[in-house]
């Protein structure tokens, strides 16, 4: 992969959901940067929007377009701009975010998103079959760290929360993507379950430059991140 500078950039970036006739800015004019390698806990109350900005980020949601006041026509542009690996993605279309999500990205959302027709170990392979890859030997270790690995042949959908969590956080890190966004990733894990995801991300930033913007409501996995982001009225706040 070529070098960047930022991994990804918003400028300008505004968000509002129209819910019941009302208008909702949910992110408001919201710039920030994050850099190659920098993990970053993401706090906020509950409906502060930080779900939206994940998802914002994944290209799930677009920003706000506002009309062209430039142009005669019935120009919109976007509210600002969403820089991902230096290039702007105002005028992406579903094939360069699907490329994106395919190399570059892991994603652990609240949904896990599993794949139910197949099996544990199909599903970690998943992002690396995508990319011409196969299981290699740091599949063994995510399954062995995160304890999967006498779950490798079990199908998906006979799992617990928490194992299937855990099969998530595996397929998010299979393909060691430059950028890993978690959705409160150990939202269903016990303590020492917890503590051992927080390591492995941190080991894979570590050892591989990742960044990571990890939601999170717990303290302790906020203070395995280099940063600490609080998201309020649509602002960011260090
Ligand atoms: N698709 C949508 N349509 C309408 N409103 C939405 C939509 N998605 C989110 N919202 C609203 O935007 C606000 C921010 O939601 P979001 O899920 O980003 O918050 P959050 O900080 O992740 O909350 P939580 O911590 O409870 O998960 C909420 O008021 C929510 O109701």
């Amino acid at each position: 992969m070529t070098e960047f500078e930022h991994l990804v950039q918003l400028s300008g970036i505004t968000k509002t959901f129209i819910d019941g006739g009302q208008q909702h800015k949910v992110l408001d004019t919201l710039d920030l940067i994050i850099p190659k390698g920098q993990t970053i806990a993401l706090t906020g109350a509950s409906g502060s929007g930080k779900s939206t900005l994940l998802n914002l980020i994944a290209g799930f949601e677009r920003p706000d377009s506002v009309a062209d006041s430039s142009s005669t026509s019935n120009h919109h542009q976007s509210s600002g701009t969403l820089t991902l690996l230096d290039q702007d993605t105002t005028h992406w279309q579903d094939k360069q975010w699907s490329r994106f999500r395919q190399e570059s990205l892991g994603v652990v959302f609240q949904q896990f998103n599993l794949l139910t027709p197949l099996n544990v170990n199909d599903n970690i392979a998943f992002p690396l079959r995508l990319n011409g890859q196969d299981w290699n030997p740091w599949c063994d270790h995510l399954a062995d760290a995160l304890g999967l690995t006498e779950l490798l042949n079990r199908h998906v959908e006979s799992l617990s929360g928490g194992q299937q969590q855990r099969v998530a956080i595996a397929r998010a890190l299979a393909h060691k993507p430059p950028l890993i966004l978690a959705d409160e990733p150990t939202g269903n894990l016990d303590q020492t379950a917890s503590l051992e995801v927080m390591q492995l991300l941190c080991e894979l930033a570590a050892e591989h430059q990742t960044s990571i913007l990890m939601v999170t409501h717990s303290l302790e996995c906020a203070n395995f991140m280099q940063r600490r982001w609080h998201l309020n009225k649509g602002k960011i706040n260090e």
